[in-house]
């Protein structure tokens, strides 16, 4: 199937970035998110991405004019009538997502593609939610969305091939590199990412050490690019405890308890980058 007008649903970290790689690769995309306000956040994000890129001659402002004019901003679910694949990167919370995957199934066309960037949640449940669960799948891109090339695909029980190529392709399209997975919690990447981090958070819980001093003992001594709290901040820490709420659920095993400090980070509002405050401070 031939994929040429995509519509991403959320316009935050994650859906700007898919959206600016999808309009690289040449598709036409409609952003959408609950207010105006929150899609041109992600569009003024996304032009200042490309300005810097011209600043270092990687991009001429005329790519840069031609990436942003494949962009149309959406504050109506009612915009996936028009397209023939959507991806979902809101909040991670299944309540809200199944909610926008039964309107998008009312929506978009019969032969649409309903793909989601969660980061854990079971693939199954949210296609389950559907009239088309063959054709949901979980596509699951890193942060940040321009500079990693890996993409998660992942395959829900009733995911057919047709949609998992489909979605391979577009992934290679899209100049990333899809590594297909199975749905269980957390997939690959967050299964094994995301207890390291919250092993990170004991040791601040506990006392070990400073946060900057275990992040530099990660940096330093296993050449990690970030250090797992400087991470924790960058991915979100409701994010973070969202994800370890999955494992820790999905597998009923005690090893994937969400440390306590987490848990009171995130009441207290202090998600980390995006809200200038987490394990470091950001201004
Ligand atoms: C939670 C989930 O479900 C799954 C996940 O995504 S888990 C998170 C996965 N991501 C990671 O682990 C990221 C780990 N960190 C890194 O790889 C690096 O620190 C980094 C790529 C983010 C930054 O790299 P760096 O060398 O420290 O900084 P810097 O030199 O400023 O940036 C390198 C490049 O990335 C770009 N970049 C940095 N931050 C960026 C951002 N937020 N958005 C877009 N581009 C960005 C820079 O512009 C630069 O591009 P060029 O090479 O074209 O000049
Ligand atoms: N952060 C990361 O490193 C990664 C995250 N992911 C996954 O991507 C998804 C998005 O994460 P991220 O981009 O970090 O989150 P953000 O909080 O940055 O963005 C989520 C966006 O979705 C919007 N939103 C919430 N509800 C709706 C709705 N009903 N309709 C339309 N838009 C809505 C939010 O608006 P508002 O601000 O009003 O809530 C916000 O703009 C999550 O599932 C997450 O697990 C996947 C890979 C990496």
């Amino acid at each position: 199937m031939q994929i040429n007008r995509i519509m991403v649903v959320g316009a935050g970290q994650m859906g700007g970035g898919i959206a600016q790689v999808a309009a690289q690769a040449g598709l036409q995309v409609v952003l959408n998110d609950l207010k105006q306000e929150y899609v041109d956040r992600g569009l003024t994000f996304m032009t200042k991405l490309l300005e810097r890129n011209i600043a270092k001659g990687k991009l001429s402002g005329e790519e840069k004019d031609r990436i942003l004019g494949r962009i149309t901003p959406s504050i109506s679910l009612e915009d996936a009538a028009e397209v023939d694949f959507v991806i979902e990167a809101v909040t991670e919370n299944m309540s809200v997502k199944e909610k926008i995957f039964k309107s998008l199934d009312q929506i978009a066309p019969k032969a649409a593609i309903l793909a989601s960037n969660t980061s854990s949640l079971p693939i199954t449940e949210i296609a389950a939610t559907t009239e088309r669960p063959e054709k949901v799948i979980g596509m699951h891109f890193m942060n940040p969305v321009p500079v990693m090339v890996l993409v998660e695909v992942i395959r829900g029980i009733a995911t057919s091939d047709e949609t998992f190529k489909t979605v391979h392709d577009l992934a290679l399209r899209m100049d990333k590199h899809p590594v297909e997975v199975n749905d269980f919690p957390g997939f690959i990447s967050n299964r094994v990412l995301m207890p390291m981090i919250n092993e990170a958070i004991y040791c601040v819980y506990e006392g070990v050490a400073t946060p900057k001093a275990i992040d530099e003992v990660m940096r330093m001594g296993m050449n990690h690019p970030m250090g797992p709290l400087t991470l924790a901040d960058f991915i979100g820490l409701d994010t973070c405890l969202a994800i370890m709420e999955v494992l820790y659920q999905g597998f009923s095993d005690s090893k994937y308890r969400p440390c306590p400090l987490l848990r009171k980070m995130v009441k207290a509002g202090w998600l980390g980058k995006k809200t200038g405050k987490g394990f470091f401070e950001y201004h």
